[in-house]
């Protein structure tokens, strides 16, 4: 059996397709069904479905031979015992600083401000910020990291930005990018040895489509 596991939403839908060109369909879909392990038209595959931040865990431990995660997701995780071949470039966006509209972020960091961050990305945040020697508190959040500056409780946020809609809405601007995200191919590596035969060919389809 080889174990796929997936989170909900965009990163599902966009590994659909890839899964078709390796003859893989999943016999649920996700938002309808409660189950947490879907079958597919191929009796030795199944889908785990586990939330984005989860799926290297899963994976690392072999509870899942593969899965799909963001990038972001693998710079928060150690990524210990993952073998990472392939960038699927799907769920594309990119991890920003951004802070209220109002705020002179640039003039704050020349004066050698001590900024308040809010974020979920607490290693890429610490790690962008030492590079740029600006002196931060970072705020651990686990989503709507927009509301944290508009209460007072954040300077700026460290989050993604896909069309910048959600930035807008909350009247906040992106003051610097830090890199591009995109979705990779994340396998267990002692999976890729024992069950080389099963997996090698699936990489390979998925190789094949993002070529
Ligand atoms: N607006 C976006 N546009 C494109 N890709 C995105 C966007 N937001 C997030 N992503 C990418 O898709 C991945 C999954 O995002 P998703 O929203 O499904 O989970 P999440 O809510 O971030 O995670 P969790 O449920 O564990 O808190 C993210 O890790 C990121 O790489
Ligand atoms: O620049 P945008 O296109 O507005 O996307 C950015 C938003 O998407 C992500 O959130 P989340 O995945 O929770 O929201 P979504 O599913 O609505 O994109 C991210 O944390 C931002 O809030």
């Amino acid at each position: 059996m080889i174990t796929l596991a997936l989170s909900k939403g965009r990163i599902f839908e966009e590994t659909l397709p890839l899964l078709e060109k390796a003859g893989i369909v999943p016999s649920e879909d996700p938002e309808k069904s409660r189950k947490l392990i879907i079958g597919t038209n191929r009796a030795d595959v199944q889908i785990i479905i586990v939330r984005a931040t989860d799926v290297p865990t899963y994976v690392q431990h072999g509870a899942a031979d593969l899965g799909v995660a963001g990038k972001d997701v693998l710079i928060e995780h150690s990524g210990a015992g993952l073998y990472q071949p392939l960038d699927l470039e799907i769920a594309k966006c990119r991890l920003c600083v951004a802070a209220p509209e109002g705020f002179d972020y640039a003039s704050a960091v020349k004066q050698g401000a001590r900024l308040r961050i809010a974020t979920k990305y607490v290693n890429s945040a610490r790690e962008h910020f030492a590079n740029r020697g600006v002196h931060v508190d970072l705020i651990k959040l686990y989503g709507s990291m927009e509301l944290a500056p508009l209460v007072g409780l954040a300077d700026a946020i460290v989050d993604l930005v896909s069309t910048g809609s959600t930035l807008r809405a909350n009247k906040l601007v992106e003051v610097e990018e830090i890199c591009e995200i995109s979705s990779r191919l994340v396998v267990n590596q002692a999976a890729l040895k024992i069950k080389y035969e099963a997996l090698q060919p699936i990489l390979d389809v998925f190789t094949q489509a993002v070529a």
